[in-house]
């Protein structure tokens, strides 16, 4: 298999108030879930990957780059990562509708490789395109951030307890369709819950997040 798109992560930070967690993983192409209970760091090992947290040690590679290393001091700015993040909270523009959201992941995305249209269809987002994020529920809300980070076609995706705003048969349907996403850009994704029996039968490997 390809180590394009292989995460070798392995790093740790520790937070002024005292709080720090030190990880180390690999990730394939598919989906990986990091598990671990509240406050145990999981949302800390995203943001590492991601460049919002700089690790005070180790190293972050995704495939031939160097997304963070200590000892040869890189750190890669968040936009120059290729990484499409869905975060806890959405995070989607208030300003925007939905499709606006939508075309943002995809203007930033090189070469196109999904279609807005149908990527809306398979999360059952078309009939939500002209809205605005303020008159959605939270599970479409986080339909519209997972859509908008895939559209981005990205080198690896983080998914920040995306199922928690959904229902049990929508959350297979998401599962199985993030599945065939990531098989198709043959990229990792990287998963976090605090609840491991609703992660445990989409992911390929599980890496547990002790609280240290
Ligand atoms: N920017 C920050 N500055 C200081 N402490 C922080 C910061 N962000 C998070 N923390 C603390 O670090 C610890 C880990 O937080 P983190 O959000 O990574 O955990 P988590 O496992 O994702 O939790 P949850 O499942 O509740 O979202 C917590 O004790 C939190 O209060």
């Amino acid at each position: 298999m390809s180590r394009e798109s292989h995460l070798q992560f392995s790093a740790g930070t520790k937070y002024a108030t005292g709080f720090s967690v030190e990880l180390a993983f690999d990730a394939a192409p598919g989906i990986t879930a990091i598990v671990g209970s509240s406050g145990s760091g999981k949302t800390t090992i995203l943001q590492m990957i991601a460049g919002l947290v700089t690790p005070l040690r180790g190293s972050i590679l995704l495939g031939s780059r160097t997304l963070y290393s200590q000892t040869l001091g890189i750190s890669l700015p968040p936009e120059d990562r290729k990484i499409g993040y869905v975060f806890q909270d959405y995070r989607l523009f208030p300003h925007l509708s939905v499709e606006a959201n939508l075309h943002y992941g995809l203007a930033r995305s090189p070469d196109q490789k999904l279609e807005l249209i149908q990527v809306a269809e398979k999360l059952q987002l078309k009939q939500l395109l002209k809205r605005f994020p303020r008159s959605l529920s939270g599970g479409e809300r986080q339909r519209v951030a997972v859509a908008r980070a895939v559209l981005q076609s990205p080198a690896l995706l983080l998914l920040d307890e995306p199922w928690s705003a959904v229902e049990r048969e929508l959350r297979d349907t998401m599962a199985t369709w993030i599945e065939s996403v990531v098989e198709q850009l043959s990229i990792p994704a990287i998963l976090v819950s605090h609840d491991e029996a609703s992660v445990a039968r989409y992911a390929q490997k599980i890496v547990t997040l002790d609280k240290q």
